[in-house]
């Protein structure tokens, strides 16, 4: 699968990169990505009455020109409603008079519940909201019902950013092209495609040497080469050791969650560290995971400097007294070569929110832990306020700008995950689960990511592939789902990831 996502303005480029090395000029472009919504609308919708195509004036309106024509070759009796008549000379222009159907205005247009729509108003160029007889012929059409295929995007829909900027249409199927768009990835833009279908229409994957894009689909092949195997002669230690930090007595389940995603997702060897006051109730719960007392940031400190783990959970259940924060800091601070990756997770982003500028001159210092930090949008809009009140950015900016800030790589939760690394690469995810939403999930994402930096996976890679087979557990367990049974779900798919063919 080709994972790359471009935003509208590198598709704009690609497109350029395509027409410039041949064979397909600007209309033989326009020509296929016609035809392959075309033969969308009749494989889908063939047995529709008739066709209505709503057709803009940019080239978003030519494709839908095109597919006029060819449905009407077809035999599907076809309305054709116009914005506005294309640019003389542009390509629109050509496919328009090419099109054997007369327009009509689109302030005509009357859906009817028994015809397919299609949306060919604005795609890539949208650049404001819409209004006027767009959005009344939109708020027309969903009223009617009429199933809809979008071109290249349901027409309202931000391609960068998957907003709706006015007004938009509930699309049953998008047919893209070349690559998928942030827009088809992020909500509510995901919701509003329905199934995307990325056509084929000439564009060489050779252009992307040149566009370099930074942004992909979360899938295997973003990450799997990088993905721990161990070796026949591995101990346990070799296989990575994960240390995970414990709340007081009454708020220790969260860390529990954590070190058992940690150790089904590989590490060697994970070891809980206490308060005095929860060993008890840690060790009635804990078998091959190993506990370790540490009251204070001293005590933590020494098993550091005796173990050296690869990675440290901090944060689920931890607690928001002002000690927990002055520990954690000291952690943020530490060198490296005691302590590889540390998670920031849960109440630990909670306390950078309170004491941001002194975490963040922290991450800054040389040879200190690499970090992770998992916010969902309530942790994410105390950490960063400043750019969750950005409205020009999207969820994709906001966890790019939060990891150039911190220096360190980001999973922005939710239903459309994203992770930015600090060197500028992100990742979308798309295969989460509405059951993931449930208490303790999120513990079980930092330890599995922990697991997997243990074991030395960069963090980036380490990011995605932990959000990825979170999102693959809770999708294979489906309803009913609570976070214990997370990590009992990770060995079939650890096991398929090892079994698939380079390249997936
Ligand atoms: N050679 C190419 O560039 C190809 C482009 N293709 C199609 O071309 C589309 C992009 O075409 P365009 O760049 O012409 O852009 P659009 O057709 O999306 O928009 C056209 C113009 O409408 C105006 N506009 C934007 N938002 C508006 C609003 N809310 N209300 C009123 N007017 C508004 C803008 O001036 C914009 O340039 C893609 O989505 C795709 O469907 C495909 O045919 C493949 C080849
Ligand atoms: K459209």
């Amino acid at each position: 699968m080709s994972h790359e996502i471009l935003t509208p303005t590198e598709m704009g480029e690609a497109d350029r990169l395509a027409i410039a090395a041949g064979p397909f000029d600007g209309m033989g472009l326009m020509r296929r990505a016609g035809a392959a919504v075309a033969a969308a609308v009749l494989e889908r919708f063939g047995g529709a009455e008739a066709a209505d195509i709503l057709c803009g004036p940019g080239n978003n309106g030519g494709d839908g020109y095109v597919v006029a024509r060819l449905l009407h070759e077809a035999g599907v009796p076809v309305r054709v409603w116009s914005l506005g008549a294309p640019r003389q000379g542009s390509d629109a222009a050509i496919a328009a008079a090419e099109c054997p159907v007369t327009p009509k205005p689109l302030s005509d247009f009357a859906p009817a519940p028994a015809s397919v729509v299609v949306d060919a108003l604005f795609g890539a160029g949208l650049s404001k909201a819409l209004d006027g007889d767009a959005a009344a012929a939109i708020e027309r059409c969903s009223r009617a019902g009429a199933p809809v295929v979008a071109v290249d995007l349901p027409s309202g829909v931000s391609g960068a950013s998957g907003k709706v900027l006015g007004a938009a249409p509930r699309a049953t199927m998008t047919v893209t092209f070349f690559r998928r768009k942030p827009g088809h990835l992020l909500y509510p833009g995901r919701a509003l495609c329905g199934e995307t279908i990325v056509a084929d229409i000439g564009i060489g994957a050779a252009v992307l040497e040149t566009i370099r894009p930074a942004c992909f689909q979360n899938v295997p092949a973003l990450w799997r080469e990088r993905f721990p195997r161990p070796g026949a002669a591995s101990h346990k230690y070799a296989r990575g050791h994960v240390g995970v930090l414990s709340g007081g007595p009454t708020s220790t389940g969260a860390a529990r969650l954590s070190a058992m995603a940690a150790a089904r997702a590989g590490a060697g060897a994970v070891t809980l560290l206490s308060p005095g006051g929860a060993l008890q109730v840690n060790a009635a719960h804990l078998t091959s995971i190993m506990l370790r007392r540490a009251d204070t940031a001293g005590e933590i400190a020494q098993w550091l400097d005796e173990r050296r783990p690869g990675a440290l959970v901090a944060g689920p259940g931890l607690g928001l007294q002002d000690e927990v924060g002055d520990m954690l800091l000291s952690l943020a601070g530490i060198d490296g070569g005691e302590l590889g990756n540390v998670v920031f997770d849960a109440d630990a982003l909670t306390h950078l929110s309170r004491r941001r500028e002194e975490f963040l001159a922290a991450f800054q210092m040389p040879g200190t832990p690499q970090r992770v930090l998992t916010p969902h949008e309530g942790e994410f809009a105390r950490v960063f306020p400043e750019l969750l009140a950005d409205d020009g950015l999207s969820k994709l900016d906001r966890a790019r700008r939060a990891a150039a800030l911190t220096g360190g790589t980001v999973i922005l939760k939710g239903p459309d995950t994203v992770i930015a690394g600090p060197d500028g690469r992100a990742a979308i995810n798309a295969n989460a689960a509405p059951w993931l939403a449930t208490a303790g999930s999120g513990d079980v994402l930092a330890g599995i990511c922990a697991g997997l930096l243990a074991q030395g996976m960069p963090p980036f890679e380490a990011a995605c592939a932990a959000a990825w087979l979170h999102g693959e557990a809770g999708s294979r367990f489906g309803p009913g789902l609570i976070a214990e049974d997370l990590p009992g779900l990770l060995p079939p798919i650890l096991r398929e990831i090892s079994d698939l063919p380079e390249g997936r």
